[in-house]
């Protein structure tokens, strides 16, 4: 069964191809190498013994969309194609925009027109916003996300649960993590995009105290110490 993954040469998107490929899916990846590297796939490869198709293209054109699905007949549809960081986004919103939501239209339009009504996307706890309480459980209300990424994130749920509600044979689900952190345990694949999150362990480092352990502490985040 073909599952179209795009953004699957990212990082939580290659490791989703080696899971389905595991549980005898076949994913095919759409992804622009905005923030990875086609060479993933002779890694997923290495770990299991397939390489998923993959059309280096745009989620916003169209056209390639079409060819997508006219030449394969896909099942579902799993989206973590956008951009991803926070402080970015506060710099560049019209680009976060753009690439989350409007490329997020292309793609559901094309879904549609393809009679492939099964989506997963790939959206982020920023939606639920500051809640007065923690810890964040499933379902808090969504509330003020802080930054135009974690807007953009809500803007994309309210349109897919909008068109769930108008045509009912939609199936959406929405994936609300946290940072993820860590690599695969073959650590063949592994957060290699240039655009954070930041260096998370790098990150951890700096906020130790100043003793033996903070000098000697190696943490790991994009698959090394960093
Ligand atoms: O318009 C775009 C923008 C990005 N990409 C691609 O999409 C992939 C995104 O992968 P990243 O490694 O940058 O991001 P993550 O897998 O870490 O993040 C994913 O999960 C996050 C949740 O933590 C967000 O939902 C984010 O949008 C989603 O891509 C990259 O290969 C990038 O090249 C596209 O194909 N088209």
């Amino acid at each position: 069964m073909y599952v179209l993954v795009t953004g699957g040469s990212g990082y939580i998107g290659s490791h989703t191809c080696v899971q389905l490929i595991e549980a005898g899916y076949t994913p095919i990846i759409v992804d622009n190498l905005h923030n990875s590297k086609a060479s993933v796939l002779e890694r997923i490869n290495t770990l299991t013994g397939k390489t998923p198709l993959f059309y280096k293209g745009d989620i916003r054109d169209r056209a390639i969309l079409d060819q997508i699905f006219s030449e394969h007949k896909i099942h579902s549809v799993i989206h973590f194609a956008g951009w991803k960081a926070v402080g970015e986004s506060v710099a560049k919103p019209l680009a976060y925009y753009d690439n989350n939501v409007a490329g997020t239209l292309v793609l559901v339009e094309a879904m549609r027109d393809a009679g492939v009504k099964n989506l997963i996307f790939s959206s982020s706890a920023t939606v639920y916003g500051d809640q007065p309480k923690t810890p964040y459980v499933e379902d808090f209300p969504t509330g003020n996300p802080s930054s135009p990424y974690g807007r953009s994130k809500l803007m994309v749920e309210q349109i897919l649960e909008d068109v769930q509600r108008a045509e009912t044979e939609w199936s959406m689900t929405l994936l609300r993590y946290f940072n993820p952190v860590g690599a695969h345990p073959s650590g063949l694949v592994y957060c290699t995009g240039r655009r954070g999150p930041p260096r998370i362990g790098l990150y951890f480092r700096q906020r130790l105290p100043n003793t033996r352990w903070h000098r000697r502490a190696r943490l790991y985040s994009r698959g090394r110490s960093g």
